[in-house]
C-alpha cells in the first residue's frame, strides 16, 4: 500500500512508518517538524540522540534499501499544499499523528490552549475536507486516545467505543441504540480529540469516509525491532514534565536517582501499552479497514491498566528509588478505577507484550546510558491545571512543593 503518515517524525509516527516500511509498504512521511520547534522553545531535547528526519530516513535506506519520503506539509495551515498533495499521490491510507499530544503543554497558558485546539483541529479537519473535496477513498487511521471516556468510577468496562443504551420512546416502547460513548476530557489535548470524534463521525455519516479510530492508553517503552537496528534509527524519548509520560518519566528518574515523582497519592488508575504494541495495532487497523458508509471504527489500543502508585513503587523496589508524594498540577480524581475492553485487536491475534521488570530493566539501561543529557531542573511537572492549583504549587516563589526534590 502507499500510506501517508501524518506526523511520521514524532514519537509513535517514526516506529509506525518503519515498522510499515519494513513489512513492503510505501511510506510518506508528512511532518511540520514542530515536536522538535516545540522542544526548542521549551528548552528541553530527547533523551535519547536524535537526528534530522532526512539523516534518519537516509539511513534506513542504507540498512534496509527501502526508502521513506519526507514532505515538508502543515496540515492545519496548508491546506491547499496537502489537498494538492493527495490528488497527485492518492495514498491507499493515512494514518494521522499530526496533534499536540501532550495535556500538560496543552495546560501551560491560554497561547498553548489556543495553539493545541488551532492546531488539532484544524489539522483533522483539513484532512476530512481534503478527501471529500479530491473524492479520495484512502482508509483514514487517527491515533486517538483512552482519555476521552475520562476516568469516573462507575465500574463498569469501558467499550470500544460504543455504548448500548436503552431509551423508553414515547410509545413507552424500549428502544435500545448504540451512541458514541459520552466524551469528559481531562485537558486541552484530550478534548481536541473529543472534538476530533465528532469531526469523524460527521464525515463518515455525511461523506461515507472511511475511518479507524484508536483510542491508545498510555505508550511506555522506547524500542521497536526497527529503531534498534541502527544508532541514528533511535525514537525520541521525552522524559520532561510536559511531554514526559509517567512510566517512562519513572524509569529515567530511576535512573539518575531523581525521587520518583508522584502527582498526590497515586490512586490514579490509567490504561497501558508498550510501543512495539502500538506499532503493530496500527498495522493490524490497516489491514482491517470499515467499509465504505460504515460507522468510524474504533478499538481501544491498550494492553493492561495500572495505578499511578503502583507502578512508582514497583520501579522503587527494583531499583532503590525513593518515592516523592507532590501536590498534584492536574485537576483529576485522585483516585479512579478502570476496567476496559480490548476484545477487538485481541481477536485480530494481538500478544500484548507486558511489563516485566526485564523489560523495565531494558529501559532504565537506556536511560542510563543517556542520563548525561538529563537536564534535573526540566523533570518537574509544573504546568497547572487551574490559576488555583497554579497558585497553591508556586505558594514558594522558587516553586518549593514541586522542584525539592531536585
Ligand atoms: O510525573 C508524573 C507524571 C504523571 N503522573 C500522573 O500520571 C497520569 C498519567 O499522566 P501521563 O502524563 O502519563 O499521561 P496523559 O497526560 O494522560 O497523556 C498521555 O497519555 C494519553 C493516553 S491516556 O492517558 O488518555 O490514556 C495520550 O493520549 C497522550 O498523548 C499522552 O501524552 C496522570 O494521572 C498524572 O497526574 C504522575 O503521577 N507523575
Amino acid at each position: 500500500m502507499k500510506i501517508a503518515v501524518m506526523g511520521g517524525d514524532g514519537f509513535i509516527g517514526w516506529p509506525t512508518s518503519l515498522h510499515l516500511s519494513d513489512a513492503g509498504h510505501e511510506i510518506h512521511i508528512i511532518d511540520n517538524l514542530s515536536r522538535r520547534w516545540i522542544d526548542t522553545e521549551l528548552g528541553v531535547q530527547s533523551l535519547t540522540p536524535m537526528d534530522s528526519i532526512q539523516e534518519r530516513t537516509r539511513i534506513w535506506h542504507a540498512e534496509t534499501g527501502r526508502r521513506i519520503h519526507f514532505h515538508l506539509i502543515d496540515l492545519a495551515k496548508d491546506y491547499e499544499i496537502l489537498k494538492k498533495w493527495l490528488a497527485e499521490e492518492k495514498p491507499d491510507a493515512i494514518i494521522h499523528f499530526a496533534e499536540q499530544r501532550a495535556a500538560p503543554y496543552s495546560m501551560k497558558s491560554d497561547r498553548h490552549k489556543n495553539y493545541t485546539v488551532d492546531n488539532n483541529v484544524s489539522a483533522t479537519h483539513n484532512l476530512l475536507n481534503a478527501l471529500v473535496e479530491i473524492g479520495l477513498d484512502s482508509h483514514i487511521i487517527h491515533l486517538g486516545t483512552m482519555g476521552v471516556y475520562g476516568y469516573s468510577t462507575v465500574g463498569a468496562a469501558i467499550p470500544e467505543g460504543y455504548l448500548p443504551v436503552d431509551i423508553e420512546a414515547t410509545t413507552g416502547e424500549k428502544v435500545s441504540q448504540e451512541i458514541l460513548y459520552p466524551s469528559n476530557p481531562g485537558s486541552i489535548y484530550h478534548m481536541t480529540k473529543c472534538l476530533d470524534q465528532l469531526l469523524f463521525a460527521f464525515y463518515a455519516k455525511n461523506d461515507g469516509l472511511r475511518i479507524t479510530d484508536l483510542h491508545q492508553g498510555i505508550v511506555w517503552g522506547t524500542h521497536t525491532e526497527q529503531t534498534k537496528r541502527h544508532p541514528q534509527l533511535i525514537n525520541r524519548f521525552d522524559y520532561d514534565g510536559d511531554y514526559g509520560t509517567v512510566l517512562n518519566r519513572f524509569l529515567i528518574q530511576a535512573a539518575i536517582g531523581y525521587p520518583l515523582t508522584v502527582h498526590g497519592v497515586g490512586g490514579q488508575t490509567r490504561a497501558f501499552i508498550h510501543i512495539q504494541d502500538s506499532v503493530r495495532c496500527i498495522e493490524l487497523a490497516l489491514n482491517n479497514p470499515p467499509e465504505k458508509n460504515a460507522r468510524v471504527e474504533i478499538f481501544n489500543q491498550m494492553t493492561e491498566t495500572h495505578r499511578v502508585r503502583d507502578l512508582a513503587k514497583m520501579i522503587s523496589e527494583m531499583s532503590g528509588t525513593e518515592i516523592a508524594w507532590l501536590p498534584n498540577p492536574r485537576k483529576e480524581a485522585p483516585e479512579n478505577d478502570l476496567i476496559v475492553k480490548n476484545d477487538k485487536f485481541l481477536s485480530l491475534g494481538l500478544n500484548p507484550t507486558t511489563l516485566k521488570e526485564g523489560l523495565l530493566e531494558e529501559i532504565v539501561d537506556i536511560a542510563k546510558k543517556y542520563a548525561y543529557r538529563v537536564d534535573r531542573k526540566r523533570v518537574p511537572a509544573v504546568s497547572a491545571w487551574t490559576k488555583d492549583i497554579a497558585t497553591k504549587i508556586n505558594r514558594d516563589p522558587e516553586g518549593k512543593s514541586l522542584k525539592s526534590v531536585s
